[in-house]
């Protein structure tokens, strides 16, 4: 990967998302300046605004599977765009205005390539409503959406794309560092030190379930009144059952080489389903199915490090909302033995806030003709420029 000489002044740029969670939108409105090894970026602000409760119902309906109308794909398309777009207009109150958008919008279906033969794959498909030309109607900014396509186009998963990101803001001359997300579903970014050849030695790959699963239980046990366990305090209260974790680890994705991707086809409602028709022999309380839910997150994120990794890293650092689970954290922790786990924002990189500030970066990147994907995070055969420019 070259270092690619471009401008350099610095450019106001916001960056939204709903994740898989589809807990609401990500919205960082930054300031960027450089492009890959002197990038820099400051955080002027950052919110979340939470879906309307109808639209996040459908898009966790259609996330689930739901048989919908092309009219209604085009409804639930719309609202989500004009969700977006109303998040880029208040993330900029009493704010000097941007002038670029990078908006990944929200993944409702994912269907990652698949090996299928020797040398032949399967072509991966990927579908993130909010559509991105609306968006720049609307606001009058220049908006970059449909990152993930091109990546995808050349036989790539598509994700994660987060992971040069992190390569360019995380980086340490001596400290081999793992970037954890904790989102719906979990991602690592592998990155060595920053020595001979270390842009070639990262790594990335979708863990698996993080929140997602737990969210679900959480959901059912309270019959709706809660959406997730907060700090993960129910769970603290419970007893991981090992055999079961055991058992829901011989699952075929934890073993899978990199790279690789999921979402919630696979560890969505379907799964965690089929893991309380597991839990029932042993009895366990809420509590125990919680504790047992993490501690699975916990094994699955250890085991692909200790499989798929060159070596194990000095420091992780965790991200997403799955990083405020103190519960989930001490348990990483405790499966990490020695290697410390703190949080990005350790590193002056906002935890809560990554992933929007990764594709205003994104953004940032393709409109100066950077490309965005890492063929060893995504599995493409080769860079590409990432996203669709929308002028105004
Ligand atoms: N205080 C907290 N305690 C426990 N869990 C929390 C807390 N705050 C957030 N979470 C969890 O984090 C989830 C949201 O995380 P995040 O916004 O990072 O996910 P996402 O971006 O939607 O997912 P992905 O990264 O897979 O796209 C919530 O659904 C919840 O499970
Ligand atoms: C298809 C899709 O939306 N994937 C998400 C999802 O959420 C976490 C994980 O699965 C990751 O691969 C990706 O998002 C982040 C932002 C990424 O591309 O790095």
């Amino acid at each position: 990967m070259p270092s690619i000489q471009a401008s350099t002044l610095p450019t106001r740029v916001i960056g939204l998302i709903s994740g898989t969670s589809v807990d609401g939108i990500d919205a960082a409105l930054v300031e960027i300046t450089g492009t890959d090894l002197d990038l820099k970026v400051e955080l002027l602000a950052g919110e979340t605004y939470p879906y309307p409760a109808d639209l996040r119902e459908r898009i966790l309906a259609v996330c689930a599977g739901e048989a919908i109308s092309m009219l209604e794909l085009a409804q639930i398309d719309d609202a989500i765009a004009l969700a977006f777009t109303q998040a880029a207009q208040k993330i900029q109150i009493d704010h000097q205005p941007a002038t670029l958008i990078g908006s990944h919008g929200q993944t409702v279906y994912h269907r990652p390539p698949k090996e299928s033969g020797v040398d032949q794959k399967t072509l991966g498909y990927t579908l993130q409503l909010g559509r991105g030309d609306l968006i720049a109607y609307l606001t009058g900014i220049t908006t970059v959406s449909n990152f993930r396509a091109a990546d995808i186009a050349i036989g790539g998963h598509g994700a994660p794309l987060v992971p040069r990101v992190d390569a360019f803001l995380l980086s340490h001359p001596q400290e081999s560092r793992c970037i954890q997300n904790l989102g719906g579903i979990g991602n690592v970014a592998y990155i060595p030190p920053r020595t001979d050849n270390w842009l070639s030695q990262i790594r990335g790959w979708d863990t698996g379930p993080s929140n997602s699963l737990l969210d679900l239980a959480v959901e059912h046990l309270t019959a709706g009144a809660k959406t997730y366990d907060e700090d993960g305090k129910w769970a603290a209260s419970g007893t991981p059952c090992y055999p079961l974790v055991e058992k829901w680890l011989t699952q075929e994705y934890f073993h899978l080489p990199p790279p690789k991707s999921t979402g919630r086809e696979l560890f969505g409602v379907a799964y965690v389903h089929q893991c309380f028709q597991d839990a029932e022999p042993y009895q366990l309380s809420p509590a125990d199915m919680l504790a047992t839910l993490t501690e699975l997150t916990v094994a699955s994120i250890v085991h692909s490090y200790r499989t798929f990794l060159p070596q194990m890293p000095q420091r992780v650092f965790l991200c997403g909302g799955g990083s405020r689970n103190l519960y989930l954290k001490q348990r990483l922790q405790l499966a990490l033995e020695t290697i410390r786990v703190v949080t990005t924002d350790e590193a002056g990189l906002s935890a809560d806030f990554k992933e929007a500030i990764a594709f205003a970066v994104l953004a940032h990147w393709r409109q100066l003709g950077i490309p965005g994907n890492l063929p060893t995070a995504t599995g493409a055969p080769h860079e590409v420029l990432l996203g669709e420019i929308h002028q105004v």
